[in-house]
């Protein structure tokens, strides 16, 4: 007799209150705001039979209030990335987010390390969250055991830190296809965490020092990573939090030209030239010795690299221009279009070419700018739960216009701020108040949430080299001096190996005793202890 799992008419029935059960799933506070492409019915067919609870959702949910909680104090988070889970046992003590940024993670948790192209597997940053969760639970767990290892009257003098802060991760471009994202979303819900970000660059693109940074991939390329990542999401029945980045800003290039979204910021040349790229290649032919980045330049300024709209406004008359916009509107314009109503409004012909200027990538120029960030980032924002606008050179009037303009259309919306590690506030503008007051100026526009993505890097680099040269010159007094004069003198103790309410020595105990309370009842760790033995 064949093993059936179930006969056809309880399955049907079992699916459609699945259905239900979504149906009203998504009509709750925590997910009525998003609005999927998909029905609940598909989602009931991609589930698996087991249903399964996730701590995902648990810290989700945590983290969600946090967030609301600060968005209507007009208050905000501030947090750093790592992939350390001491360092997270630490953070717990003043923050209330952990953040695990991928470009640490591209530099010293993979086989082989590299500068921030996410070009590591798309297990690494999940398996770095599922690392730092687990040390998270076992923080928790030792300091409850602690605890209860004192009368009830002595613990409100203990230490008893919220270990469980959710985790913010990062999920950079999506790693490739939709299956690699849904894949990768599947394994961050796996692993604790309570919200990742997914951006719209392109994979593979990013270049560091030669002012070719970032290229975007097409709005709908992006729009369907969002998908992809909510759909999982949706089939595990979490509330995992999916935070919406994008990295427009500052992006030079695009990789295709395939949804009219984008053709408004899409550079061409203006003028007959040859293609950017043959220009570069007699050059390196020529072999002349000029730079190709001056090569290149210089083909900027000859082909008069500009979009559409920059060439109509070029050769129009004030009045042709005028009524060109009116007659653009404000919806999406393909370029086809956009070149039908110059050809009616204005005399003098436009020359237009997006594809002399592609790179050897196939790359197109992009000039992006505040309107076009606005526009992902109100697309994409049904599909998630908070917007990030990646500007690494802020401007602050930029910040307010994008801000603003996105949330007269979601007032409630959450939004994140990334800082870097090397931008000079004061060069850009900002005063020294401005700097003392940027944090809570930016949670006033709603960004509720900010990180410094790459401290672990910079901070602690600069921190061990202080120490590597002190320990190498002063040697054992330099390290009581520094290090474990004041560490023991802090109250509470710093932790360390020397507080074995910290390092876990009560909880190994613990074990140990309980097995044995078959011969000796409970041993000392189910006994109370007095407060003064706590180390
Ligand atoms: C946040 C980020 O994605 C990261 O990997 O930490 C990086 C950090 C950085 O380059 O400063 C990013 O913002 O792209």
């Amino acid at each position: 007799m064949p093993r059936l799992s179930i006969s056809a008419a309880d399955e049907q029935l079992a699916f459609e209150a699945t259905v239900k059960e979504i149906e009203e799933w998504w009509q709750t506070p925590r997910q009525s705001h998003i609005k999927r492409p998909y029905s609940a019915q598909r989602v009931a067919s991609l589930r698996p039979s087991l249903p399964t609870k996730y701590a995902s959702s648990e810290q989700a949910l945590k983290l969600w209030k946090q967030l609301n909680e600060h968005l209507k104090n007009g208050t905000h988070e501030m947090t750093f990335g790592t992939t350390e889970p001491t360092i997270v046992s630490q953070m717990a003590k003043h923050l209330q987010t952990v953040y695990v940024s991928g470009a640490l993670c591209g530099f010293s948790e993979v086989a082989e390390p590299g500068m921030d192209h996410a070009d590591y597997p798309w297990d690494t940053v999940p398996k770095v969250v599922d690392k730092i969760f687990r040390s998270q639970q076992w923080h928790d767990q030792k300091q409850h055991h602690f605890r209860m290892l004192h009368p009830v009257e002595q613990r409100d003098g203990l230490e008893n830190w919220d270990y469980m802060a959710p985790i913010i991760a990062d999920g950079d471009m999506g790693f490739g296809g939709s299956t690699s994202t849904i894949k990768m979303t599947k394994l961050f819900v796996d692993s604790g965490v309570a919200m990742f970000h997914l951006d719209d660059l392109a994979s593979g693109k990013k270049r560091f020092t030669i002012g070719q940074g970032r290229t975007v991939v097409p709005f709908s390329e992006y729009i369907d990573r969002l998908t992809a990542a909510r759909l999982q999401i949706d089939i595990m029945g979490a509330e995992t939090m999916l935070l919406c980045r994008c990295d427009v800003d500052h992006s030079e290039f695009i990789t295709d030209i395939i949804d009219p979204r984008d053709h408004e910021y899409v550079q061409g040349a203006t003028v007959p030239i040859a293609s950017l790229v043959d220009t570069l290649r007699e050059a390196a032919e020529a072999g002349d010795g000029l730079p190709l980045l001056q090569v290149r330049a210089q083909w900027m300024k000859d082909s008069g690299l500009s979009t559409f709209d920059e060439a109509v406004k070029a050769v129009a008359t004030e009045q042709e221009y005028t009524s060109y916009v009116e007659k653009l509107g404000k919806g999406t314009v393909p370029l086809k279009t956009r070149r039908a109503i110059a050809a009616e409004l204005v005399s003098k012909p436009i020359f237009f070419d997006w594809d002399l200027a592609r790179s050897r990538d196939g790359q197109y120029f992009y000039k992006s700018n505040v309107k076009a960030i606005v526009e992902r980032a109100i697309a994409a924002a049904p599909l998630g739960d908070v917007t990030w606008a990646r500007m690494d050179l802020p401007k602050w009037d930029d910040l307010v216009s994008f801000h603003t303009q996105v949330r007269e259309v979601y007032p409630d919306r959450l939004f994140a701020f990334g800082y870097t590690g090397d931008y000079d506030f004061p060069k850009a503008g900002f005063s020294t108040e401005a700097i003392k007051t940027f944090g809570e100026d930016l949670a006033k526009l709603g960004v509720v949430w900010q990180v410094q993505p790459i401290w672990c890097l910079q901070g602690l680099n600069l921190l061990t080299e202080q120490f590597s040269k002190l320990w190498r010159e002063r040697g054992l007094e330099g390290y009581l001096e520094t290090v474990q004069k004041p560490a023991l003198a802090t109250v509470p103790l710093t932790d360390g190996f020397e507080k074995a309410s910290y390092c876990g020595s009560y909880l190994a105990d613990a074990f140990f005793d309980t097995l044995a309370a078959r011969d000796f009842g409970e041993g000392s760790s189910g006994k109370t202890i007095s407060a003064k033995r706590q180390r």
